[in-house]
């Protein structure tokens, strides 16, 4: 790369995760897609592939320093938000992003890791939607996440579709000019070969994965291969991560999110074992099949 190549600058605000996931997973991601990324974290997780051990917020002048080290020298392309754990954390997150402008924001309404264990308090999902929702660009929630943002069961594909509407709703619609995308992820509602959730009646092989992507007027769609593997750890956190990179190279919604999951998928079908449990996706993989700008 030569010196006046131009490099995307991007930052994650998340959750450390001492198994090498969460946001220092998302900057293997970001490094991984050629794009430089800053970090701003939220709480110290004491982690690894079995579980979460132990959270330890940062307290909010930690937080919002940090957000403004970053925000007020490196001119930030793109940024995700990954687990904020409470109300606090989020409104302070919201009031510094408000102070700069920040292009485009990626929100992975995280809320439980793989291992089950709790990311936000429960009475700071009011806080995401009414604060955090009206900054984002793309919210992208799986299944149990869009249930509990939405508020209504998401167990069939026409469900996933509604959510996406509802949540685009919540999001601001599409006001001020701005276009703004509601990603419903279905890796936990994986369909099969009729495109019927898996589950929903009956014996039936999961074959499929669904997304939906909806901006107010147009649905995109994308169908993945169902990979059988308990190597899912931080699938949420690299999608994401990987639409960040998409957006800071100047590309679209739907072609950032069209190469993320490219990105993902690869990076699913060739995990590595690392500790006992749940272990990461294969971030390492060159994206071949992703287009550089
Ligand atoms: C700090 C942090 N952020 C996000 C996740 C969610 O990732 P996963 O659902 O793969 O456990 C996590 N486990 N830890």
């Amino acid at each position: 790369m030569s010196s006046t190549t131009y490099v995307p600058k991007v930052l994650t605000i998340a959750g450390s995760d001492s198994g090498g996931g969460a946001e220092s997973r998302d900057l293997k991601t970001f490094t991984t897609l050629s794009v430089y990324g800053t970090s701003v974290i939220t709480a110290i997780t004491a982690q690894n592939t079995l579980g979460v051990q132990d959270v330890h917020p940062l307290p909010i002048p930690a937080i919002t320093s940090q957000l403004r080290s970053v925000l007020t020298d490196i001119p930030i392309d793109a940024a995700k938000t990954g687990m904020l754990f409470d109300a606090a954390t989020i409104t302070a997150v919201c009031r510094t992003l408000n102070e700069y402008r920040v292009p485009n924001l990626v929100v992975d309404p995280v809320m439980v890791a793989t291992s089950g264990d709790v990311l936000l308090a429960h009475d700071a999902v009011s806080a995401m939607v009414e604060s955090l929702f009206p900054l984002a660009t793309v919210v992208t929630p799986n299944v149990p996440e869009a249930e509990r943002l939405v508020g209504f069961p998401v167990k069939s594909v026409e469900d996933m579709r509604s959510a996406a509407r509802a949540l685009h709703g919540l999001m601001g619609g599409g006001d001020a000019g701005r276009a703004r995308w509601a990603l419903v992820k279905g890796g936990h509602m994986p369909l099969d070969a009729e495109g019927r959730a898996v589950g929903s009646g009956g014996e039936s092989a999961p074959v499929v994965v669904l997304d939906v992507l909806f901006d107010g007027t147009e649905f995109v769609e994308f169908r993945n291969p169902f990979v059988r593997t308990r190597n899912t750890h931080g699938t949420g956190c690299t999608l994401s991560a990987a639409i960040v990179a998409g957006l800071a190279k100047g590309f679209d919604v739907p072609k950032a999110v069209a190469d993320a999951m490219t990105f993902l998928a690869k990076a699913i079908s060739t995990t590595f074992p690392v500790g006992s449990g749940s272990g990461p996706l294969n971030h390492f993989h060159q994206p071949d099949s992703v287009a550089e700008p």
